[in-house]
């Protein structure tokens, strides 16, 4: 399998990282438009991989999109970082031209390409990768719901003290701070809700600080977060190497499903060699549907600023 990711930063160095230690990928190319950067950020990956070792070749270029022909999977990075302070929704008018033009020239030479879309405003991000490339919707996946979720159980293993290995839950909704629905209803430690070991006062704690995950991070760093963002999106990679049909909530073209159409939303998402194999409806209750309704309002809003 060849990979593709555009932007050598934080995230996209994160994830070219992972993926070779994973050592499931034949080749990861790195891209970027920075003179150098991308083959510097290679250079120094491909000196780690007799002591992590690894065999996946990894290469950099600068703004070569040759050099990425015939990649299977695409991840999409390039852009700025929000800084302490500001919203994702803030990016947008530097992101968008950005993702709009490094898409287009992706699928220039990779036709059959599957594109993950990590760049912010994300959820808008997606949405315009299928503006601007016309891809079949199953071929291009938004990385945010993996990420949230991961720090989801992060903060229900804390408050179970626990590890993490012990809890599953699953964000859904934009990726923004007001947008994420953390479903804690649905959350479970090894099939035991985790409403039989926590109050609703714990619980509201969780999905509060849960949804300003990558706030709390930017704050602390002065930049946004990269290693889970990087884990994340490298096990979404990993699945479509492997087939493996594992779900993660991703931001989906959505064609009626969850009441939705014409929006890219974070919803359930069974991952496999064609992307998205299917959208996986979950029942929601009263409360998640009316979060989930004014979540997709507020990505429309920020979708209308294209
Ligand atoms: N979806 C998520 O869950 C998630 C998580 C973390 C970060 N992000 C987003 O990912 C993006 C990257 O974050 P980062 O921390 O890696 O930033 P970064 O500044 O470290 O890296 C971005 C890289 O993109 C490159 N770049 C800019 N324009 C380019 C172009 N036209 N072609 C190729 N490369 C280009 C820059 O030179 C830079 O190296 C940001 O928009 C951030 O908000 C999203
Ligand atoms: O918080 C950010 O701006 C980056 C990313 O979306 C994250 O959640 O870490």
């Amino acid at each position: 399998m060849k990979v593709t990711v555009v932007g050598a930063g934080a995230v996209g160095a994160s994830c070219a990282e992972y993926i070779a230690i994973k050592n499931f990928a034949a080749e990861v190319v790195l891209v970027d438009i920075k003179e150098g950067f991308a083959e510097g950020k290679a250079m120094d990956l491909m000196q780690t991989a007799s002591l992590n070792g690894f065999d996946t070749k990894i290469t950099g270029v600068t703004n070569d999109y040759s050099k990425t022909a015939d990649s299977d999977v695409a991840v999409i990075t390039s852009g700025i970082p929000r800084k302490p302070g500001m919203t994702r929704e803030e990016l947008i008018s530097t992101n968008a031209g950005i993702v709009k033009q490094v898409a287009e020239n992706l699928i220039k030479h990779s036709p059959n390409v599957i594109v993950i879309v990590v760049s912010n405003p994300m959820d808008t991000m997606t949405y315009l990768t299928h503006k601007a490339t016309g891809l079949p919707k199953n071929r291009i996946i938004g990385m945010g719901g993996a990420l949230d979720s991961a720090r989801f159980k992060y903060r229900l293993a804390e408050a179970l003290d626990c590890p993490a290995s012990d809890v599953d839950g699953l964000v859904i909704g934009g990726h923004s701070d007001t947008g994420m629905i953390p479903l804690t209803r649905l959350a479970t430690r090894n099939s035991v809700p985790v409403s039989s070991f926590l109050n609703s006062e714990q619980l509201e704690y969780v999905k509060e600080e849960t949804k300003v995950g990558g706030a709390t991070l930017t704050k602390l760093l002065g930049t946004s977060a990269w290693y889970a963002p990087g884990a994340a999106v490298s096990a979404m990679v990993q699945a479509i190497a492997g087939d493996s049909k594992k779900m993660f909530p991703s931001s989906c073209m959505l064609s009626g499903e969850y009441g939705q159409k014409d929006i890219c939303l974070g919803v359930p998402a069974i991952i496999g060699r064609n992307g998205i194999e299917k959208i996986v409806e979950i029942a929601l209750d009263d409360a998640e549907k009316q979060k989930f309704t004014e979540s997709a309002d507020a990505v429309r809003k920020t979708n209308d600023l294209l």
